[in-house]
């Protein structure tokens, strides 16, 4: 059978089944005709990719989604990876990845005949099974198999069939060695020109795999539900470096035919899930910040990123003390090129981070103590599939928010809560308060996760913590838990019913008032509205207000000149014992305000320095106060902040404001975009293309 073989597929429409009983169905789409983009059953001839994926046809059978995972076609359930090992060339010419995957599969079901991965924008050039010594990759006898690649779903790609020779029997292994390359549609990947480089001399590539882009970086069971271990040999063009979500374990210069390449050997021991699979490669230099810690960057940038993220081992050591020791080894940090589309990104041993948090002051790190964070909640225990995607963020949040009280005290966690309260009251406004997406525990069957994200199950999971942590008795009852979830979970991926059935168990058995006493106090929590309901929480927090005070104080007297802009009695000086937390929550009251007129945005822009400053944070707030009041000599230093970073909390309420500011913005947002679609990464260009009606 050809490598693109296609199969015919359904519509994809939502089944009527209870949220539980769901998780325990097989699920089959019900026939009906639907057009799907697909590839036609030739074989494997390059590079000829966009013709490859733009034809069209019209589906006429069933297709089968993992029976635990709305987002994945991986029959899990039967069989599932253990270990990966990849051995991948960097093509910067083509812009591609190739070389081969090999599955270790573990069969958990008897009479298993295949192994099903999800894959998407990858070319597949062969598959080979090994059934006959699967301990010993070197020794085992592959048989080259027929495989089958479903025709592609617009958003989960196509399943790859893998038949497995004969019925395994549960409990054994099988080898599966997948040889293919990636293609220019891989939205893993960003590979960037020399001039999208600080050093504007060599190339680069980096990787987002979350939430369900590693299936088009590797073929593989791409759901959370899965764990694997992996090892990597990465071939890349010299002088560049290659660094993985794994220990570096030595690297090599080729020689004769293959000189002028390196061979970077990494392994990762400790397992987790296909998301948080990652790969750099560039001029990149470390600089050693801690211990355990080194920051990766170009080396035009290495000395400002080491002095920003001083306080990396410190955060490690109180998240330690809040939780069981770190379990990766090493805790390194990667500074992304500006295009990078998030904060920062969990990927194991070297999280991922925008430059956008190089504030010069230090005053933005508390996106590495998030990330570091997620070493326990997120990739220690994980989320079993999206729809519990909270328990990786909200814990997240709740144990940054931790460590940072330790080390600032209680207000500093009590502020972070409220901005992040008011974040949350945006991101519902944005969807609307009746939309599906804002329930803690969203249905994703049929929809893509990056539709889904926001930061409601960053905030809303935060809320529900905070809420339960007062609600059963404060950080006395709540912090001896919070270390029991991590020991009870760590290494593995669960749902939000698991994550409650152990609230349950624990409470009942070591509330310090018994076990009555607990079940009185959980059985007063409103479980469907908190996990299902939509909009705000269930429940209004009461925070600490002792820096908040200042702010809205100082944000109200800005609101009462608007009457009387020729008296102002405003100085810098308002601003100077601010943090910039402070400073943001300001911004955000002043926001809320009916638009400034602009008079007043002047006055406040001269005064407090508003129009050039580089804090990211800030520098966004202001833009957005500038937007809301069509503001129009703010748009050329909107499209500068657009133009210099890519991170998606920014660019996206930024290019939608300008476009529903005025005619003008509108066109100014479409054409910025238009001319710069190349700067951001595919997963950010998708979003902005339907943010500006230009999808
Ligand atoms: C309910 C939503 C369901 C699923 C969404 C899952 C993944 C969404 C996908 O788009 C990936 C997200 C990756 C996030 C990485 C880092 C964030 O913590 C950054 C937060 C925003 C920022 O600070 O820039
Ligand atoms: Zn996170």
């Amino acid at each position: 059978m050809g490598c693109l073989q296609s199969r015919t597929v359904s519509t994809v429409t939502r089944q009527p089944t209870t949220r539980y009983a769901r998780l325990e169905t097989k699920l089959t789409y019900p026939t009906s005709p639907a057009k799907y983009i697909t590839v036609p059953p030739t074989k494997c001839s390059l590079p000829a990719y966009s013709s490859l994926f733009s034809t069209t046809f019209t589906a006429d059978s069933n297709r089968t989604l993992s029976a635990m995972d709305p987002n994945s076609f991986a029959n899990t359930d039967r069989c599932s990876t253990r270990h990966l090992s990849l051995r991948l060339t960097v093509d910067f010419g083509r812009g591609i990845l190739h070389g081969t995957a090999i599955h270790r599969v573990k069969v958990h079901q008897s009479d298993t005949k295949e192994f099903i991965l999800d894959t998407k924008h990858l070319v597949i050039h062969s598959v080979e099974v090994a059934s006959d010594n699967p301990a010993n990759v070197t020794a085992a006898k592959f048989v080259t198999v027929e495989h089958q690649l479903d025709a592609a779903h617009p958003k989960f790609g196509q399943a790859l069939h893998v038949p497995l020779l004969t019925a395994m029997a549960a409990d054994t292994e099988v080898l599966v060695r997948i040889s293919y390359e990636t293609t220019h549609q891989s939205s893993a990947l960003q590979f960037l020109t020399p001039e999208q480089t600080a050093g504007k001399v060599h190339p680069y590539l980096f990787t987002q795999c979350q939430a369900i882009h590693a299936r088009t970086m590797v073929p593989c069971q791409d759901s959370p539900g899965v764990k694997i271990t992996y090892d990597a040999a990465i071939q890349a063009p010299k002088p560049l470096k290659a660094l993985m979500s794994a220990i570096s374990i030595g690297e090599r210069d080729l020689t004769g035919a293959d000189q002028g390449w390196t061979v970077f050997e990494f392994e990762q021991k400790t397992s987790m899930p296909s998301y948080l699979l990652a790969l750099v490669v560039g001029n990149l230099q470390g600089k050693s910040v801690g211990p355990r810690s080194t920051v990766w960057t170009e080396p035009e940038v290495v000395d400002a990123a080491a002095w920003e993220f001083v306080d990396t081992e410190e955060f490690i050591a109180t998240a330690e003390a809040l939780l069981t020791p770190y379990q990766w080894g090493r805790y390194d940090l990667l500074v992304v090129p500006p295009s990078f589309p998030f904060g920062g990104m969990e990927n194991p041993c070297l999280t991922f981070v925008t430059p956008t948090l190089l504030a010069g002051d230090r005053s933005l790190v508390d996106v590495v103590a998030h990330e570091i964070s997620h070493s326990w909640t997120g990739n220690l225990v994980t989320t079993k599939n999206w729809e519990s995607f909270w328990l990786n963020e909200g814990w997240t949040v709740f144990v940054e928010r931790k460590i940072l009280g330790r080390l600032h005290g209680e207000a500093t966690r009590h502020f972070g809560a409220i901005l992040g309260y008011k974040e949350l009251e945006r991101a519902i406004d944005f969807f609307g308060k009746d939309n599906p997406f804002t329930a803690l525990i969203p249905d994703l069957q049929g929809e893509d996760p990056d539709d889904a994200f926001s930061t409601v199950p960053y905030e809303k999971g935060f809320n529900l913590l905070f809420y339960l942590e007062n609600h059963l008795g404060g950080p006395q009852v709540f912090e001896p838990y919070m270390k029991a979830y991590i020991r009870e979970f760590a290494g593995q991926s669960i749902d939000a019913a698991q994550w409650k059935d152990f609230l349950y168990r624990y409470m009942l058995d070591y509330h310090p008032e018994g076990t009555d006493k607990a079940k009185e106090l959980l059985s007063q929590v409103d479980w469907d509205k908190w996990f299902y309901g939509r909009g705000m929480p269930p429940v209004v927090p009461t925070f600490d207000r002792t820096l908040l005070e200042a702010c809205e104080e100082l944000a109200r007297r800005w609101n009462e000149a608007r009457e009387h802009t020729d008296k102002l009695s405003f100085s810098p000086n308002d601003l100077a014992d601010f943090t910039t937390d402070q400073k943001s929550v300001f911004l955000e009251i002043i926001r809320d305000f009916e638009p400034f007129p602009h008079a007043l945005i002047e006055a406040m822009q001269d005064i407090y320095q508003l129009k050039d400053v580089r804090n990211s944070e800030i520098r966004f707030r202001w833009q957005m106060v500038c937007l809301k009041a069509h503001y129009t000599p703010v748009f050329p230093r909107v499209v500068d902040f657009v133009l210099e970073q890519g991170r998606m909390k920014f660019v996206r309420p930024l290019y939608r404001s300008l476009y529903g500011s005025t005619p003008e913005g509108a066109k100014l947002a479409q054409d910025t975009f238009k001319q710069h679609r190349e700067f951001y990464h595919p997963i950010a260009a998708a979003q902005l293309e339907k943010d500006l009606d230009l999808a």
